[in-house]
């Protein structure tokens, strides 16, 4: 049976600052920095064989200081970017006009191919995140992959596992640094396929992470 853990980069400053980041980037704080370590404490003797990471920096910076600690490369796959957020990328999430917050609100509240201005839509986001998780199938057998990428994006795809709607992710919490695995099995009895084993875990932080989905 295959598992593949799946990260949320460490605590940046945009998500202190709570900006808006899509596919813009802002660089990991000090306690995004430790956040990272402790997930490489956490999942060193696990056995993970590849670590694939969302090329943005935040993902990548969370990724290398994974990759060192465990003495494993990473790769990047721009697939496991966070959603593109449009023009709405780099806002303060607190300063958005009444128009833009429809905009933010027919992202997830189902609307049929709702998205932010140049962005993108929940279904869009979720193709590319099943793609990207898909290729894990592709790997030698045995292996172990360790995803590091983003908190709407992994929302996305451990929702539509569960068979939510893409848009569902805003009820699953993914906090920074947290750890979720999904393993695809085959079960006469179980779902066949992806199954989600852990969503969102934060036991191996030594303080509280941010949530930011909190106003
Ligand atoms: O700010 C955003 O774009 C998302 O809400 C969170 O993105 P992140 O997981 O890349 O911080």
């Amino acid at each position: 049976m295959l598992q593949v853990y799946l990260v949320r980069h460490g605590e940046t400053q945009w998500n202190v600052e709570r900006r808006i980041q899509g596919q813009s980037d802002s660089g990991l704080t000090e306690k995004g920095i430790q956040q990272a370590q402790q997930v490489a404490q956490r999942v060193r003797h696990l056995g993970i064989t590849h670590i694939i990471s969302s090329d943005l920096g935040r993902t990548q910076q969370t990724a290398r200081i994974i990759a060192q600690a465990i003495g494993c490369d990473y790769v990047v796959d721009d697939r496991l970017r966070e959603l593109d957020m449009g023009v709405l990328e780099q806002r303060d999430i607190d300063s958005l006009t009444e128009e833009e917050e429809s905009w933010r609100r027919r992202l997830v509240d189902g609307t049929p191919d709702g998205r932010i201005p140049q962005g993108e839509s929940m279904t869009e986001l979720s193709q590319r995140m099943h793609a990207a998780l898909s290729a894990c199938l592709e790997l030698p057998a045995q292996s172990r992959p360790l995803l590091v990428s983003h908190g709407m994006a992994l929302g996305c795809l451990v929702s539509t596992i569960l068979g939510l709607p893409p848009y569902a992710e805003r009820r699953l919490r993914l906090r920074n640094c947290s750890i979720s695995r999904v393993d695809y099995q085959q079960s006469a009895w179980l779902a066949s396929g992806w199954v989600v084993e852990t969503a969102g875990d934060v036991s191996h932080l030594d303080a509280p992470a941010l949530d930011e989905l909190q106003r």
